[in-house]
């Protein structure tokens, strides 16, 4: 018997703690860092982990890290050395590009060299779960292991938590049940829940489609702004509508709702996103200012759920190459791409033409 948690659950009280603003530790085989997000940090933090001593270092993505001219020897990230007077502002400053243009010095920033990065692409990889800004304050400990069960803080072996960030997590069907809808009164709602405490993800199945023929399906990825606001900056509240209605037309289809708000960035990090396309940025741009790729959603939850409602064929309702690929390396055969061009207007032209000349997506 063990009542101890697992690694995933580890990670998902670490991501928890880092939302609050608690620190955790991470250990790995190079030593044991003290990490904290820079979004949340507050000053007494900040000041209880300069009095810690050793060398401190800012942790953020090789994308912000071109914004703000920081070297980048590590590859995917860059550490930035923290200056002995750098107040929070400054911490906030280097992760969030809100005031990039208004005050575009910040530094110069002088990155760390020597040593390992491992601890800092883990810390990375959990601020970025954790729906925060991708930056991570991150300090070198000397004490071990002891240091987070001397101070009650959650820690996380690098090596198992590695694979775990990598991969979506497991999902298993919690509950369907009738929903008639507008589009076909034969409307089911399923729901899927992740093993590591993350969000929940839907399908609406339309009729009752054969599992042996491939079902005209659409992946949804959630727009709080276009789907339930009726914003125009996007084309996503005509296409869930849109995509409905086809399946109702034709009696059967799954759409499935996957909670990965502003394409895997949450809608915090998306609003920042619109605030810098209003300062100039194109969609793209902005993702990469913040810290962000263009695209940090996970399609293979979108075959998993496929999977296991028993379908292993799609006529996949997209203008995005990207997810028909993922389709197919995820063991769902995509045998039709239905076009779903809805929803173009003055607002979202740009939005779109960026789409297609950056994303590939298709016209
Ligand atoms: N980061 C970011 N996300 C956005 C922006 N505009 C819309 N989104 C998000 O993008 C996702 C919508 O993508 P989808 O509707 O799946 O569209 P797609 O990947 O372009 O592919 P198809 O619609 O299938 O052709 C939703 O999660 C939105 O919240 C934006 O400017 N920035
Ligand atoms: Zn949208």
């Amino acid at each position: 018997m063990t009542l101890a948690p697992d690694i995933t659950e580890i990670i998902a009280r670490a991501r928890a703690d880092l939302r609050m603003g608690v620190p955790v530790v991470i250990s790995g085989k190079d030593g044991v860092a003290l990490v904290m997000a820079a979004e949340t940090v507050d000053a007494q933090r900040l000041a209880d982990l300069r009095a810690l001593g050793g060398r401190p270092v800012l942790a953020i993505t090789a994308r912000r890290a071109e914004t703000l001219k920081a070297r980048t020897y590590d590859g995917d990230l860059a550490r930035v050395i923290l200056p002995p007077d750098a107040a929070l502002s400054w911490v906030l400053g280097v992760a969030d590009p809100a005031d990039d243009l208004k005050t575009p010095m910040k530094g110069p920033l002088a990155s760390e060299r020597d040593g390992a990065a491992d601890l800092h692409r883990i810390a990375l990889q959990l601020v970025k779960s954790a729906r925060l800004l991708p930056a991570a304050l991150v300090l070198p400990l000397t004490g071990g292991a002891g240091f987070a069960i001397e101070h009650g803080l959650t820690q996380v072996a690098a090596v198992t938590a590695a694979p775990h960030l990598m991969r979506s997590s497991p999902l298993h069907p919690v509950v369907s049940a009738r929903l008639p809808l507008d589009v076909s009164e034969a409307g089911r709602l399923h729901i899927f829940r992740p093993e590591d405490g993350g969000e929940e993800h839907y399908a609406i199945e339309i009729g009752q489609p054969p599992r042996d023929s491939a079902v005209l399906a659409r992946l949804h990825s959630a727009c709080f702004t276009g789907d339930l606001m009726g914003s125009l900056k996007c084309d996503c509240g005509p296409q869930l509508r849109g995509a409905l209605a086809q399946m109702g037309a034709e009696g059967a289809g799954v759409l499935l709702y996957l909670n990965q708000e502003g394409r895997g960035i949450g809608l915090a990090n998306k609003m920042r996103a619109y605030s810098l396309q209003d300062q100039g940025f194109d969609t793209v741009e902005a993702n990469h200012r913040l810290g962000f790729e263009d695209d940090e959603r996970d399609f293979r939850i979108g075959a998993q759920i496929l999977t296991l409602m028993g379908f292993s064929a799609v006529r996949l309702l997209t203008n995005n190459p990207a997810k028909i690929e993922m389709m197919r390396q995820n063991g769902i055969d995509v045998v039709e791409r239905v076009p779903l061009k809805l929803g173009e207007n003055v607002h979202n032209h740009a939005y779109l033409a960026t789409k297609a000349a950056k994303s590939g997506h298709l016209l």
